[in-house]
């Protein structure tokens, strides 16, 4: 996938850094991909729509490709605007059953989403929103097709961040690391790791994960927002949205404070 076939690249732009700024929130398009399925990746992307939001941001959430339901019947926009609020989704693709897009377009016959189609629709909405977020479907090699497409093409295609969320326990520096090297290896910026589900009674390796993840990630912890954190009210995860993400999202985490809360660092 080269630059070409998306027609453009969204030019990440960097706001100045002040004492107390937000570094990079001015950046138009970010992607957000995690280290599996079902590790919290809607969560995270409802929590920055909803501090963004929250501060004046017009927001858009593309899901790339949604692949199987929850058993009420919603999709992960549903949660994001349930959590989220006033924000623009846009749905490109629904397979019913819950498997990798590529394979629940052969077997349904459903058309499949090219990384174009999903570039084009984050560079329209990033003309009238202020930020845009683009959420895969399981992990960053997860295909789209038979080609091989992942969200990984997106995000060059774009050429902008991406946001990895990852487990809390055992297990998730392996796939943490294996996620940052494909982003490096691609030329694809990382700007960090969010723990999508942090358990209410860490256990030893959550813990040192705290010190261990930001390596594995090649870069910050940007955030980690409580397990339970999805059932809640939008004003309610609001607040838990800022105590869980970091000031480049316009939240309040210091990852050093939370470290030292669980003994670690
Ligand atoms: N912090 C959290 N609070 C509450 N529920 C959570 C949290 N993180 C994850 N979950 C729950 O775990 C499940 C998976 O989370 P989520 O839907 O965010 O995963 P995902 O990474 O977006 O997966 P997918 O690849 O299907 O998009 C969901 O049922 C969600 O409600
Ligand atoms: C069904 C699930 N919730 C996602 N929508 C799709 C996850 C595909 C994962 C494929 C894999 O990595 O083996
Ligand atoms: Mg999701």
């Amino acid at each position: 996938m080269d630059s070409g076939e998306s027609g453009q690249r969204v030019q990440p732009r960097r706001v100045e850094a002040s004492a107390t700024a937000v570094v990079w929130f001015d950046v138009t398009v970010i992607v957000i991909t995690g280290t599996g399925t079902g590790v919290g990746k809607t969560i995270v992307t409802s929590a920055i729509a909803a501090l963004a939001g929250a501060s004046g941001r017009k927001v858009a959430v593309v899901k790339a490709a949604q692949a199987g339901l929850e058993p009420d019947g919603t999709g992960d926009l549903d949660t994001v605007r349930r959590l989220a609020g006033d924000v623009t989704t846009r749905e490109m693709v629904r397979y019913l059953e819950p498997l990798a897009p590529a394979t629940a377009a052969r077997r349904s016959g459903i058309p499949t989403v090219t990384p174009a189609q999903i570039a084009g629709t984050a560079v329209d909405l990033s003309e009238t929103h202020d930020l845009v977020l683009i959420e895969g479907a399981g992990g960053l090699l997860v295909r789209f097709d038979d080609t091989g497409a992942t969200l990984a093409d997106v995000a060059w295609a774009l050429g902008v961040p991406v946001v990895i969320v990852a487990q809390a326990g055992l297990g998730t520096l392996n796939a943490t690391a294996l996620t940052a090297e494909v982003l490096l290896r691609r030329g694809i910026e990382s700007v960090g790791v969010i723990v999508g589900s942090w358990p209410a009674d860490p256990d030893l390796a959550a813990r040192c994960n705290l010190e261990d993840l930001p390596v594995a990630a090649g870069g910050p912890l940007l955030g980690a927002l409580p397990e339970g954190a999805g059932g809640l009210d939008g004003a309610e995860f609001l607040e838990i949205a800022r105590a869980g993400l970091s000031p480049w999202f316009g939240g309040d985490f210091d990852p050093e404070q939370f470290a030292k809360a669980y003994n670690i660092g």
